[in-house]
């Protein structure tokens, strides 16, 4: 095992009455790109606020490189890197002046500021808009900002909540590919609530739901935990539906309406060559056969009664 990146002990919180987390331990020891994946109120931006210093937590403890966070708050932070939910960018400053500000607020000595701040321009892509006013920007170059004012002091661990959110499909491309860039060096956790985001994005999946966590591990053993277990099939000529649940691994058969199904089965091989097998050999007419993805709903469901 590696040296402790991030640990997060026995961590809980309540804003007024409400827990919004309750007892979340896990630790980091690799470097990689960590996905705390949960819906929407899970408790995700509590967690982030509070591993980057922003929230004092009610219980529990956190060490950022073994550095306790809520005794030495100013050394812990030194090796953190925190993009907010909402990006903390002052619209009214070119982008070149902005970073020179957040150089300084990170304790960056005055005589390394105009190097770090052109080397970060760099590593983000923005140093051709060095000169524009950030509100003139589309909101994937506002995004490599805040990614910018996140790592402009080079932390070894960078949390970004949710920062794909509300970008289009070809920014969210973009900044998927700056955020596996900038993970080469250190280790990144970000939010999402949407799965394929970190199925495409993260090694890691840390899964949180109403303030707990239920899942830790890597995207291939969470993909390989949660196998859908029905299949979309379409048959232009329809059978009569006994026909198709009577096909050995077969345990249900909903009518979709038209000539759509949805099967329930136990073993996915078997039953995907069974279908299409039959179709063949009794002219089902298959147009369409597919895995159902299950929803982050049905993955909640399934992992509270593991
Ligand atoms: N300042 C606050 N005061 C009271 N309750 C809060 C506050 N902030 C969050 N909560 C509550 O705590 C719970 C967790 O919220 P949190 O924002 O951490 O979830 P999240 O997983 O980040 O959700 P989202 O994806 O919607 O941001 C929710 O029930 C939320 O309503």
């Amino acid at each position: 095992m590696g040296e402790s990146i991030v640990k997060v002990e026995k961590l809980s919180h309540r804003y007024s009455v409400q827990w919004a987390v309750r007892d979340i331990n896990f630790e980091i020891t690799k470097n990689g790109i960590y996905g705390l994946l949960g819906s929407n109120g899970a408790g995700k931006s509590t967690i982030m606020n509070i591993m980057c210093g922003v929230l004092k937590q009610t219980e529990g403890k956190v060490y950022i490189q073994g550095v306790d966070l809520a005794e030495n708050p100013v050394d812990a932070k030194r090796h953190i890197g925190f993009l907010p939910q909402k990006p903390p960018l002052n619209m009214d400053l070119t982008v070149e002046e902005y970073l020179n500000f957040t150089a300084n607020l990170r304790w960056i000595p005055a005589a390394e500021v105009s190097r770090a701040v052109k080397a970060v321009m760099g590593r983000c892509d923005i140093t051709h808009f060095r000169k524009r006013l950030i509100r003139n920007l589309s909101g994937g170059y506002q995004q490599r900002i805040g990614i910018a004012q996140a790592i402009i002091h080079n932390p070894k661990f960078v949390v970004l909540d949710e920062p794909t959110n509300g970008l289009d499909p070809n920014q969210i491309v973009e900044i998927r590919h700056l955020i596996q860039e900038i993970a080469e060096e250190r280790t990144v956790i970000l939010s999402t609530h949407i799965l394929s985001e970190v199925q495409a994005t993260c090694d890691y999946i840390r899964m949180i739901e109403q303030g707990k966590l239920v899942f830790a591990g890597t995207v291939n053993e969470f993909d390989n935990y949660i196998v859908p277990n029905t299949l979309f099939v379409s048959l232009a000529a329809a059978p009569p539906v006994g026909e198709l649940a009577a096909i050995p691994g077969v345990s249900r058969v909903e009518e979709l309406g038209g000539s759509d199904y949805r099967v329930h089965f136990t073993d996915k091989r078997d039953v995907t060559n069974r279908i299409v097998q039959a179709s063949v050999a009794r002219d089902w007419e298959l147009t369409e056969i597919r895995l159902e993805k299950s929803s982050l709903d049905t993955i909640f469901a399934e992992l509270s009664k593991k």
